[in-house]
C-alpha cells in the first residue's frame, strides 16, 4: 500500500456562459495549491466553510475534473483526469434506479473489475452492519433516504481501488446509524490498509475518526490547519478528554481564522 499524495492543486471555475465575454470573465479561485499525503492505514479528514473547495479537491482526485495546476497521484499512478483511480464517494449516492440495492452495492466493484459474486457475497455479509439486512432486492424508489446513503457507502467499500475519497459520506443519516458507521469506518481504519480521505461537516466526527484533520480557509480553499490526532493507546481518560477538547478549540479557532 502507498501514500495517495496531493501536490500543490489549485483551481478556479470559469464564471457560467458561453461566448467571448464569458471566456474573457475573470474566473473565481476555489483551491490554493493545497499539499498534502495520506498514508496507507490512515484517515485524513477535511473540513472547511461552504465553498472552500472541498469537493472540487475529490472530483480532482477521482479524475473528474483537470486542475489548473498541481498533481495528485497514488503509488506510481497519476489520478489528474483519468477516471477510476480511487474509490471515489460522490456527495449525491447516484443510484442506479434500474437496478436493485444488491446491484447498485456491486456496481462500482464490477465496473473496476472485481469479481461479481465474491463483491456480492461480501456486500450480503455487510448487510446488517449497515442496517439493510433483508433489503437487498429493494429498488432504489423504495429506500428511506439514509438507506440509500447506505447503499452508496456499501458500494464504495467493495471497489477494489488502493484509496477511499469519501465526500459527506454520512451527512445524509440519523445520528444512531450516524455513530453505528462511525464505529465501522474506526474498525475499517484499523484493518484496512488503504489510505482515506473524509470530507466532512461535523468537526467532532473529523477529530473521532480521523488520524489527521486538515482546515481549509473561506474560498480559495488553502490548509490553514493541520490537527494531528494522538494515538489513544496510553493515556487516561481525563488526558484524552482534555486533549480531545483542546483540538476541538483549535480547530474551531482556525475555522474562524484566528490562532487558538
Ligand atoms: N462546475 C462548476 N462551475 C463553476 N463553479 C463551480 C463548479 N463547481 C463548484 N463551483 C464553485 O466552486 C466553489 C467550491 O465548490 P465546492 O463544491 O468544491 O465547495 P465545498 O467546500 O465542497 O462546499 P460544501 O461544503 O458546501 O459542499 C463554490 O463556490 C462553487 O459554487
Amino acid at each position: 500500500m502507498t501514500a495517495l499524495v496531493v501536490d500543490a492543486v489549485a483551481h478556479a471555475f470559469r464564471a457560467p456562459g458561453a461566448g467571448r465575454a464569458a471566456r474573457r470573465a475573470p474566473r473565481t479561485p476555489v483551491l490554493s495549491e493545497v499539499s498534502f499525503a495520506v498514508e496507507p492505514g490512515t484517515l485524513t479528514a477535511l473540513v472547511g466553510p461552504s465553498g472552500c473547495g472541498k469537493s472540487t479537491l475529490l472530483r480532482v482526485l477521482a479524475g473528474l475534473l483537470v486542475p489548473e495546476l498541481g498533481s495528485a497521484r497514488i503509488g506510481g499512478r497519476d489520478l489528474v483526469g483519468r477516471p477510476g483511480g480511487v474509490a471515489y464517494h460522490p456527495q449525491r449516492d447516484a443510484l442506479l434506479p434500474w437496478l436493485r440495492a444488491i446491484d447498485n452495492m456491486t456496481l462500482g466493484a464490477e465496473t473496476a473489475g472485481r469479481d461479481r459474486a465474491a463483491a456480492r457475497a461480501e456486500a450480503l455479509g455487510l448487510l446488517e452492519r449497515f442496517g439493510l439486512a433483508g433489503q437487498e432486492r429493494a429498488w432504489p424508489d423504495e429506500l428511506s433516504g439514509g438507506m440509500r446513503q447506505r447503499v452508496a457507502l456499501l458500494r464504495t467499500f467493495l471497489m477494489p481501488q488502493p484509496a477511499l475519497v469519501l465526500d459527506e459520506p454520512l451527512g445524509a443519516l440519523d445520528a444512531l446509524t450516524r455513530r453505528r458507521l462511525q464505529h465501522w469506518l474506526l474498525d475499517l481504519t484499523a484493518s484496512d490498509r488503504r489510505p482515506i480521505l473524509l470530507v466532512t461537516h461535523d468537526i467532532e466526527e473529523a477529530l473521532l475518526l480521523a488520524d489527521r484533520v486538515l482546515v481549509l480557509s473561506d474560498r480559495p480553499g488553502r490548509v490553514v490547519h493541520v490537527e494531528e490526532r494522538p494515538d489513544a493507546a496510553g493515556r487516561t481518560r481525563e488526558q484524552a478528554e482534555g486533549s480531545d477538547r483542546a483540538a476541538l478549540r483549535r480547530v474551531l479557532a482556525a475555522l474562524d481564522g484566528r490562532a487558538a
